[in-house]
């Protein structure tokens, strides 16, 4: 059969900023100046003149002759200079070296830049010293760089289309792939099919107009070309919404993995969410964001969901998991924080603070005991003893409170902690009532006239776990009654979606009543470490299908993969699913390397390492297995 596989194109390739992360003149400078006063001035001048030239608004040939007539440097600098751009190849051409190693023969370095320290710096991707294009130096006797050779064509303007044309590169279509706007000339001039802006290190918006695409790094530009890479999937392809002022520890750890990363200082709503989440593969959110059925219907590219939080009341874990998207918190991160809280507002209440605050700001001065009282020796109950009711616990018991707990789940009794067999024991015995329970559907109003009703005369209260825990009317009646003696509320059925928003509850204006927007987790410590963490989980995720700690998809914690290819399937748990992922596997006679498998009652999560030579035809056959919610390969 004739072949009719496309020719494979001559890929033309820069190498300052593009090959390399950095300028090399402009580092070479740095080198050649070390301990010379003036080499801030002079690296700065030399770097301007770069720019200049790249970006078109100096003569190239302009730019390259002062630039060198600035550069103090010797033939001992190159060899440090090598050196150093041996550590600044561009991560995504680094990763892909491979892909070098295989198709150098197809591959040009096109520089206005210098043989002297490319060749050695492309040798080690396979690239032969012919088939690097790009200037010389002079030296005088002692070594010192003089100038170049100006009948190199590449010193001159328009010199690498002159190059292009002595290559006579025409048995195939040439591909540019260049940041400068000396690269846009080449197929400007017509002696390239296309031209790939490529922005990993630096984006010319002049060059980036002109591009035929845009490339973030190298494995977009084989992903598109349909050419081996060493990513399964181009980092770039992956975008990120992060909502509700994450910490921007967050982003910088998506984009240093590579993705696209918006941010959005507010809340949406879900109008507004669904209008912006197609083709987002990550979103992050808070407490506030409403993950919906609708919003899970729209979001057509989603894999992972980051609650940057504890709570995950607001996301539709459900559907999430029947459609394989992970779901991760921070359970621990901001613990502490909430635990710190509670304990101030306990003795802000006992004390009386709002009222005297406010008192005092009114310019009354009352100097007075009365209903202000210690903490020591009361009894604090505390209701959901999970991470933050049990440490609360500790430090309650720390600053001399008795305390009592009650649990729907059995826990461990921390210190001298007394169990409550029964909501009702805790609340006619404790002083200080302070509610940790999750925000699960059921305890809507768990704490509503009739609890409120069976807690002590003058008793507090504390809700720091979710709003439509407590009925909001019921507590202002009971506030206003005089019936409590105080209540302390973070969390509030409704919540404002933004800081522009009012906020609204019948808790306004109550005496000894403190209220506060939602900031229980809110310390710079704990926004830090919640942004560290999920980030983590989902990029590990994402890398290898590790979901442990996912709130909704089934754990399992991943050996690290080993020479091999990860196979990701997520189906609905019906029986003969993995039976038939087998069978496809066998009838291709792949070499399964280790399985893993774990389901719910909703959902089933295999993870298989095979030897990574397979017929592709496995791929397919593997996404029209039945039941099949996602699958994807790693590698
Ligand atoms: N105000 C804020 O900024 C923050 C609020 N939170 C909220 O705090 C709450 C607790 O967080 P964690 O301790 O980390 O959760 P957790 O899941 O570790 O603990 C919750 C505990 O409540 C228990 N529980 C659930 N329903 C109950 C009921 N009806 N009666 C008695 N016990 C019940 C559970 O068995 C569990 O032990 C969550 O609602 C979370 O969303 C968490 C962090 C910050
Ligand atoms: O800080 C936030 O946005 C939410 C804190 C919270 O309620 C949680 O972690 O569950």
């Amino acid at each position: 059969m004739a072949n009719t596989a496309p020719p494979l194109p001559y890929i033309v390739i820069d190498f300052d900023s593009t090959f390399t992360q950095v300028e090399a003149l402009d580092e070479l400078a740095d080198i050649a100046l070390r301990g010379r006063p003036e080499r801030e001035q002079v690296v700065a001048q030399i770097k301007a003149l770069t720019d200049g030239g790249m970006d078109g608004s100096v003569s190239f040939s302009e730019s390259l002759r002062r630039r060198i007539e600035l550069l103090p440097a010797r033939r001992e600098h190159l060899h440090l200079l090598v050196e150093h751009l041996r550590t600044k190849v561009t991560e995504s051409i680094r990763r892909n070296q491979a892909f070098f190693q295989q198709y150098a023969a197809r591959v040009y370095i096109v520089s206005s830049g210098f043989r002297e320290f490319i060749e050695p710096v492309v040798a080690e991707f396979g690239i032969p010293p012919e088939q690097v294009l790009a200037n010389t130096f002079t030296f005088d006797a002692e070594g010192r760089i003089t100038g170049f050779d100006p009948d190199n064509p590449l010193s001159q303007d328009g010199g690498k289309i002159r190059q292009l044309r002595l290559m006579g590169l025409d048995d195939a279509p040439v591909y540019v792939l260049g940041d400068g706007i000396t690269d846009y000339q080449i197929r400007e001039a017509g002696l390239a099919a296309r031209f790939y802006a490529f922005t990993e290190n630096v984006a010319r918006p002049a060059v980036v107009a002109q591009a035929d695409e845009v490339v973030p790094s190298f494995d977009e530009f084989l992903y598109q070309n349909k050419l081996p890479m060493t990513l399964s999937y181009p980092k770039n392809r992956i975008r990120a919404l992060l909502l509700e002022n994450i910490d921007p520890t967050a982003e910088r750890l998506f984009r240093e993995e590579g993705y696209q990363v918006e941010v959005v200082p507010g809340g949406l709503d879900e109008e507004e969410l669904l209008a912006r989440i197609e083709g987002v593969s990550i979103l992050g959110i808070r407490s506030k964001t409403q993950v919906t059925p609708r919003v899970l219907e729209r979001a057509n590219r989603l894999v992972a969901v980051g609650a940057f939080c504890i709570g995950t009341n607001q996301i539709d874990l459900l559907g999430c998991m029947q459609r394989g998207i992970a779901v991760f918190n921070a359970p621990f991160s901001n613990t502490r924080s909430v635990v710190e809280l509670a304990l101030g507002e306990i003795i802000a209440l006992a004390r009386r603070l709002p009222v005297k605050s406010e008192q005092m700001h009114r310019g009354v001065w009352d100097k007075s005991a009365h209903g202000a009282f210690e903490i020591r020796g009361k009894k604090l109950g505390i209701v959901g003893y999970g991470n933050i009711g049990s440490q609360l616990s500790v430090v309650a018991e720390a600053v001399g409170m008795q305390v009592l707990y009650y649990d729907i789940a059995e826990k461990l009794q921390l210190g001298n902690a007394t169990k409550c067999r029964t909501l009702e024991e805790l609340l006619r015995q404790a002083d200080v009532v302070t509610l940790h329970v999750d925000g699960r559907p059921e305890n809507t109003h768990l704490i509503g006239a009739a609890e409120l009703a069976l807690m002590k005369p003058g008793a507090l209260l504390l809700n720091n776990a979710r709003g439509h825990v407590v009925d909001i009317d019921a507590l202002a009646d009971a506030l206003r009654a005089g019936h409590l003696g105080g209540a302390s509320v973070d969390v509030f059925p409704y919540e404002p979606k933004t800081n522009d928003e009012p906020f609204a509850s019948p808790l306004r204006g109550l005496p000894n009543v403190l209220l506060t927007p939602h900031v229980g987790g809110s310390t710079a410590e704990a926004q830090r470490n919640i942004a560290e963490f999920v980030p983590e989980r989902i990029i590990g995720y994402v890398n290898t299908g590790n979901t442990l700690q996912s709130v909704n998809l089934p754990n399992i914690q991943l050996p690290p993969q080993q020479q091999a290819h990860r196979l990701i399937h997520i189906h609905h748990n019906v029986p003969g699913v993995l039976a038939h992922i087998n069978n496809v596997l066998a009838a291709h006679s792949v070499n399964i390397l280790g399985q893993y498998l774990k389901t719910n009652e909703h959902i089933g999560y295999v993870i298989t390492d095979v030897n990574r030579e397979y017929d592709q035809e496995v791929i397919k056959a593997l996404r029209q297995v039945e039941q099949t919610i996602k699958f994807r390969v790693l590698y």
